[in-house]
């Protein structure tokens, strides 16, 4: 167990040519819900793709576990991401989607009857994705990412689409995810769900 899941020290990153992030730092501990928030291009997602490996710092350093991250199985088994709609698969349902996660991840959080209960899909299990709404094409992607083993949720503006009570289900959901010893960082517009969390901007200071 790591009292510090992820610890960030002088992380810049350019785009473009342009300094998305400077400098920046952050310590997350075990167990702690911590939104980032900022205006619209302000470098959320890029600090999420960073703590993802998917981004490349240009100069400074991330550790999540201990480690930097690498897009290998050992983080992804401990790992699970949400950013914009996946992929998905033609002719499966929502159903079926959450079985084939259930499938290919050993010791999943939950069964697939859970999941569409938790995340009020009962009724639309046997609907394609692209038949459901944009708020339960949402909850069905959360649905997979919870239904896999992890210890920590990278989540990008999960409340996309959420009507107002499921956000605030959402915000529920998470706590219980931290409860258990889980640890999240979101990139957030929403407030409720912010103050339910340890807020930073992406420059790395407390929001
Ligand atoms: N591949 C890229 N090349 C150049 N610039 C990029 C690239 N990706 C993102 N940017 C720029 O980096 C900045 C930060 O983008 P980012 O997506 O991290 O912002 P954000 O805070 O998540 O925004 P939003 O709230 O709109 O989701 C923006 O100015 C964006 O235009």
């Amino acid at each position: 167990m790591y009292d510090s899941i992820i610890n960030v020290a002088g992380l810049t990153v350019e785009l473009g040519g342009n300094p998305v992030l400077r400098d920046m730092d952050l310590t997350v501990s075990t167990g702690e819900i911590v939104a980032v928030v900022g205006p619209n291009g302000s470098g959320k997602s890029t600090l999420l793709r960073c703590l993802a490996g998917l981004q490349p710092a240009t100069s400074g350093e991330v550790r999540v576990f201990g480690e930097p991250p690498a897009d290998d199985a050992a983080f992804w088994s401990r790992v699970a991401l949400l950013t914009d709609e996946p992929a998905w698969y033609p002719g499966l349902t929502a159903r079926e989607h959450l079985e084939l996660m259930g499938a290919v991840h050993a010791r999943a959080r939950m069964t697939v009857d859970a999941a569409m209960e938790m995340f009020a899909l009962v009724e639309r299990g046997d609907s394609v994705p692209l038949n459901l709404s944009t708020g339960q094409r949402q909850r069905l992607s959360l649905a997979a990412t919870l239904l896999r083993p992890s210890a920590l949720l990278l989540l990008d503006e999960p409340e996309r689409g959420l009507d107002a009570d499921f956000r605030v289900r959402l915000g529920d959901l998470l706590a219980d995810y931290a409860a258990e010893g889980g640890t999240v960082v979101m990139a957030t517009h929403d407030p409720g769900l912010a103050a339910r969390s340890r807020q930073v901007s992406p420059s790395g200071v407390a929001a």
